[in-house]
């Protein structure tokens, strides 16, 4: 079932058109990522869906809700962590979840949150005074309170080092573990493999492809990438008439070979039958970033982003 609807979403700001016809739905129970470099439109597109903005056109339905004239009622089913919510800063751990549980019809137990999101030792502590690791942890523990039906994860993982990332990974995968349907808005596609089911890459307002990380990869860069080096004549058009062979590229000694199945048995089978001798045939993993280059001639950039506070 579709939790979320979103079909024809158009919205721009003045002269920039931020997201530009973009349609998608969001099944239950499974983390559905927005993946695309900054300024793609991912925020945007999240916005309205949450009804925080109003589109210029298009339809978009939470729970069957209609976010634009029924945003009390989708507060109590969406779970939103925003880009830079800012929380007082003198306030404590403990104060914050029991203000936003207060909000709530049905809110979960803060004390639980606090437990769950390893955060029982900074009940006390002010906000401002957590690590960087802790503050994200809070603000999906505060996205939680009100046990929502859907959570918004918008760049939780940007400024922090790789060990907090992984901790929030592994935060993100108990949300859905608990039956909580996910989007997660991200430009890291370390993040985007790792957690998501689905995927839609989105590249300058408009969704370029929509599938499982696994499919999209696959589809477009042939899923698995072989390299090898040899100082022997390799006949490049029988290793192209292999089945399980997409593409062979040939520069200098260095040969490249896309492909499929069990690419690496058949490519060797076949040098072995040509009587060619290598350095050793490699398997590099093709990953979402070769999906994306080669969808749409941009890179997602940021995936080497490792500044910031510690977990
Ligand atoms: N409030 C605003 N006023 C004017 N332009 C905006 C506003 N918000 C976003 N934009 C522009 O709209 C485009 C899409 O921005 P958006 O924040 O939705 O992208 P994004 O993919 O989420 O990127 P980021 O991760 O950097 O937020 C960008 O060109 C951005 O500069």
């Amino acid at each position: 079932m579709a939790l979320i609807e979103v079909a024809g979403l158009t919205k721009s700001y003045g002269a920039t058109q931020a997201v530009r016809g973009v349609d998608f739905e969001v099944e239950e129970g499974e983390i559905f990522g927005i993946l695309g470099p900054n300024g793609a439109g991912k925020t945007t597109a999240v916005e309205c869906v949450a009804g925080i903005r109003t589109p210029d056109a298009g339809r978009v339905r939470v729970l069957g809700l209609d976010p634009r004239t029924e945003r009390a009622e989708l507060r109590q089913v969406l779970g939103v962590q925003l880009q830079e919510s800012r929380l007082p800063e003198r306030l404590r751990v403990g104060e914050a979840l029991d203000l936003f549980a207060s909000f709530y019809r049905d809110p979960a137990d803060p004390g639980r949150l606090l437990h769950d999101f390893h955060l029982e030792s900074k009940r006390r502590t002010a906000v401002k005074a957590l690590s960087g690791g802790q503050q994200q942890r809070l603000s999906i523990a505060l996205a939680l309170v009100g046990n929502p039906k859907v959570a918004i994860l918008d760049e939780l993982t940007t400024g922090l080092d790789p060990r907090a990332r992984r901790d929030t990974w592994q935060v993100v995968e108990q949300v859905r573990d608990r039956g909580v349907t996910v989007v997660l808005v991200t430009h890291f596609m370390e993040e985007a493999e790792r957690l998501c089911d689905r995927i839609a890459l989105i590249d300058q307002g408009r969704i370029a492809a929509l599938d499982t990380p696994a499919a999209l990869i696959s589809d477009v860069s042939g899923g698995q990438r072989l390299r090898f080096r040899s100082a022997d004549a390799v006949d490049r058009s029988a290793l192209s008439a292999l089945d399980e062979v997409a593409d062979v590229m040939v520069e200098g000694r260095t040969v490249t070979v896309t492909g499929r199945g069990d690419l690496a048995g058949a490519v060797e089978a076949e040098l072995a039958r040509q009587g060619v001798s290598t350095d050793g045939v490699r398997t590099e993993t093709t990953t979402l970033e070769d999906a994306y280059l080669s969808l749409t001639g941009r890179s997602l950039g940021g995936h080497a982003e490792t500044e910031g506070a510690d977990a």
